[in-house]
């Protein structure tokens, strides 16, 4: 697609809606630190950079432009494009970083779909899925299991179990790259101008899932090693890819760790049965460990819900507190720093 529509970019009445007409719209296509690949709809693709006012006011990094939002912009003459601003976010899909003190990492924004890739083999792991599964839901955006590889298993029915255990209403897909297995009930879930996110462990098969899809090697896929089966990590920027037919997709880097960063009631409603046992405790603010009269002790000890699914309900929500216990903190300090900054500018101004 050479000058792909707005529409077919993903704008709609919601990005309509802060629309400033003395600048250009672009989606971000991809980012490599402090540059930026743009789409501006009808236009093409251009290299852009941010102002050095949106650098220096924004409170945290997050608020700077990731792969998936929409920016105003400015195309000068020779082509160098500036990006003033970052439009509202419809939805936003983080993690916590490893590295660095856990802090929110931003993975992709304006998500509608999100695809949790896990192959049939020992990748799959019902306990990342739940934690795949909160961000996505406490985030807002739809999450899809995809099952890959489904042509290395033997024993599809048993995987599906573990997963009914866990989840009830969100769409499965077995697929296989191999076999095409699912390929076509992948492409069904793909609408016109919904963006569609990829996570899931390295070597997962995401990146050639995504080029089975867009049937061009687009991004170049790794080889699972014969000895352990664990994926290189090959998958380096986050970038939008185009379908022909509508859709846009976005491969992540394979993770080995998701931190979440998921508020309190994404958790609650991802673990849904947990929580509708919850309301009968005898105390409101029951923490399901040690109270007496708590409902969901008592159903996991008459075994109407797993050890494991309680381990996780207990296990996610104390990291969903302290995430955004520590983020609190941090955005007090963040604003604090802003805040300083701004003021020495226009006391520099006054000047
Ligand atoms: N048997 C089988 N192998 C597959 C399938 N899909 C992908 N593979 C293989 O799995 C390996 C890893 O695939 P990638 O697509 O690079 O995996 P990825 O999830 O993108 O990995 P990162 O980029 O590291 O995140 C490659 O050797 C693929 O050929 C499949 O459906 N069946
Ligand atoms: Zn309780």
């Amino acid at each position: 697609m050479e000058n792909p529509s707005k529409e077919s970019l993903g704008w709609n009445a919601f990005f309509e809606a802060q629309r400033n007409l003395s600048f250009d719209i672009a989606r971000v296509i991809s980012e490599h630190k402090n540059n930026y690949t743009i789409v501006i709809p009808s236009k093409g693709t251009f290299n852009a950079q941010i102002t050095g006012k949106l650098l220096f006011c924004s409170d945290s990094t997050t608020e700077l432009p990731k792969t998936g939002d929409w920016v105003h912009c400015t195309v000068f003459d020779n082509d160098t494009v500036f990006i003033h601003e970052v439009l509202e976010r419809k939805t936003v899909f983080s993690r916590k970083s490893v590295s660095s003190h856990g802090q929110e990492h931003v993975l992709g924004t304006n998500l509608d779909k999100i695809f949790i890739v896990q192959s049939l083999n020992e990748n799959f792991n019902p306990r990342r899925l739940e934690r795949y599964l909160a961000q996505a839901i406490s985030s807002g955006i739809t999450p899809v299991i995809i099952l890959s590889k489904a042509d290395l298993c033997q024993n599809l029915d048993g995987y599906l179990n573990q997963i009914k255990e866990i989840i009830q209403k969100t769409t499965v897909i077995p697929v296989s790259t191999v076999t095409s297995i699912g390929i076509e009930k992948i492409k069904l879930l793909i609408n016109t101008g919904e963006t569609i996110g990829f996570v899931g462990s390295s070597g997962v098969g995401k990146s050639t899932l995504i080029n089975t899809l867009t049937q061009k090697n687009a991004l170049k896929t790794g080889h699972v090693s014969h000895y352990d089966n664990k994926g290189r990590h090959t998958t380096v920027s986050r970038e939008l890819i185009l379908l022909p037919e509508g859709g846009i997709l976005m491969d992540t880097p394979g993770m080995r760790e998701f931190g979440i960063t998921a508020d309190e009631n994404g958790i609650e409603e991802s673990f849904h049965e947990l929580s509708a046992l919850a309301s009968s405790c005898r105390f409101q603010q029951c923490t399901h460990i040690h109270e007496p009269g708590c409902a969901v002790k008592e159903a996991l000890e008459d075994g109407s819900i797993s050890k494991h699914r309680y381990e996780s309900y207990i296990k996610l929500k104390r990291e969903a507190e302290r995430f955004s216990m520590n983020n609190f903190e941090k955005r007090k300090k963040d604003k604090k720093q802003g805040k300083l900054y701004k003021t020495m500018k226009k006391i520099k101004q006054k000047r």
